[in-house]
This record gives structure tokens, C-alpha cells and sequence, in this order.
């Protein structure tokens, strides 16, 4: 358990909240009414500040209902809330229906928070080494370099990478 004490600045707008008990994302509610056209996107405030403790982050994330019901998303999920950040939690919405507007009223749920502890990482650059598989200290691995689909797409070739005989189906 982690406390997160929250500024409300927009006292008419609900305080984050889980919808049910063990639900890891307390759901955050749009500040204003916005009308999204297909493809459009629109930058909307929750209402809240957040002080979160060193070495956690909060992660806005969209909610999966309204994506599939909408096609409502967020355009930078997972939008990342670092501990420094004193500022309103915002929301990068957008429409990725082909062909309906989508419309959002204050106070809709549009979005959740998943507050996440993280680490500190401390990047050193290994000098005059160009591959990491010739690291004694880096252990073999099945992966390698394989990646964006190495190991095959089901059911049938992907049309991004038909024809490119390198990789694997
Ligand atoms: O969905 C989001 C994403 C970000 N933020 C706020 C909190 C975060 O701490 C700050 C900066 O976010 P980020 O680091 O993703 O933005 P950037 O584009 O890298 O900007 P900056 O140069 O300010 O770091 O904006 C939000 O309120 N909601």
C-alpha cells in the first residue's frame, strides 16, 4: 500500500477511484466536454495533482470499454506521470473510429491511473564494445537480435515483412 495525496483542483470533478476492490487503475475523469471527429485528438484535464513519492510513477492508461465500445484511446498510452510533475494530470485523448465522432462529457471516465513503483536505472556506456553477444558477462540468449516479429506472425506472412526472406515465419 502507497499513499498518493491528491490536490483537487477542480472540486466538481470525483477524486480518482478504483471501480471495484484489486482493480489496479483508479479511474480519472475528464474535466471538460470535448467532441472528437475521426483520427482527431484533444489534450483534456482531470482535475487532480498528484504528489507521488520518489521512485514511483503513476501511468494513465485507457480504458479498455471505451476503446472497444468507441474507439475512444489515448494518444501517448501509457501517458507517464513522473513523481516530480506538480502540475494537473492531463489526458491526450483521441478518436481512432474511421468514421464516428466521439463525445466526451466532464465528469465522463475516460481514462485510469496505475500509480507503479520504478527504478532509478543508471545507464554506463560500455566502452569499445559494439556487440553485446561477445560480452563473457552477458549470458546467451535464444532472442539475440531477434525482434518486430522474429519469431512468425499467425496465421500467414504480415504485408510489412512479405518477401523479406531474413525473417522467421
Ligand atoms: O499522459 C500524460 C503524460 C504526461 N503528463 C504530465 C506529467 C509528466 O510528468 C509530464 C511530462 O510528461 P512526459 O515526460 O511524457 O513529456 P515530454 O514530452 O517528455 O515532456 P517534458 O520535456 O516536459 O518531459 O507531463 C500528464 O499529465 N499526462
Amino acid at each position: 500500500m502507497v499513499q498518493v495525496d491528491i490536490v483537487r483542483l477542480d472540486p466538481g470533478l470525483p477524486v480518482p477511484s478504483r471501480a471495484r476492490p484489486g482493480d489496479a487503475g483508479a479511474d480519472l475523469a475528464a474535466a471538460r466536454d470535448v467532441e472528437l471527429a475521426p483520427g482527431e485528438r484533444a489534450l483534456v484535464g482531470t482535475g487532480v495533482a498528484l504528489v507521488l513519492p520518489d521512485g514511483y510513477a503513476a501511468f494513465v492508461v485507457p480504458r479498455s470499454g471505451l476503446a472497444v465500445r468507441e474507439g475512444l484511446g489515448l494518444l501517448n498510452a501509457p501517458g507517464t506521470v513522473d513523481a516530480g510533475y506538480r502540475g494537473e494530470v492531463m489526458v491526450c485523448l483521441v478518436n481512432h473510429d474511421p468514421s464516428r465522432t466521439v463525445t466526451v462529457r466532464r465528469g465522463d471516465r475516460v481514462a485510469q491511473l496505475v500509480v507503479q513503483r520504478v527504478e532509478e536505472a543508471v545507464f554506463r556506456v560500455l566502452e569499445g564494445v559494439d556487440d553485446l553477444e561477445t560480452l563473457a558477462n552477458v549470458a546467451p540468449s535464444a532472442r539475440g537480435t531477434g525482434g518486430f516479429g522474429s519469431t512468425g506472425v499467425a496465421p500467414g506472412p504480415h504485408p510489412a515483412t512479405e518477401g523479406d526472406s531474413s525473417r522467421g515465419r
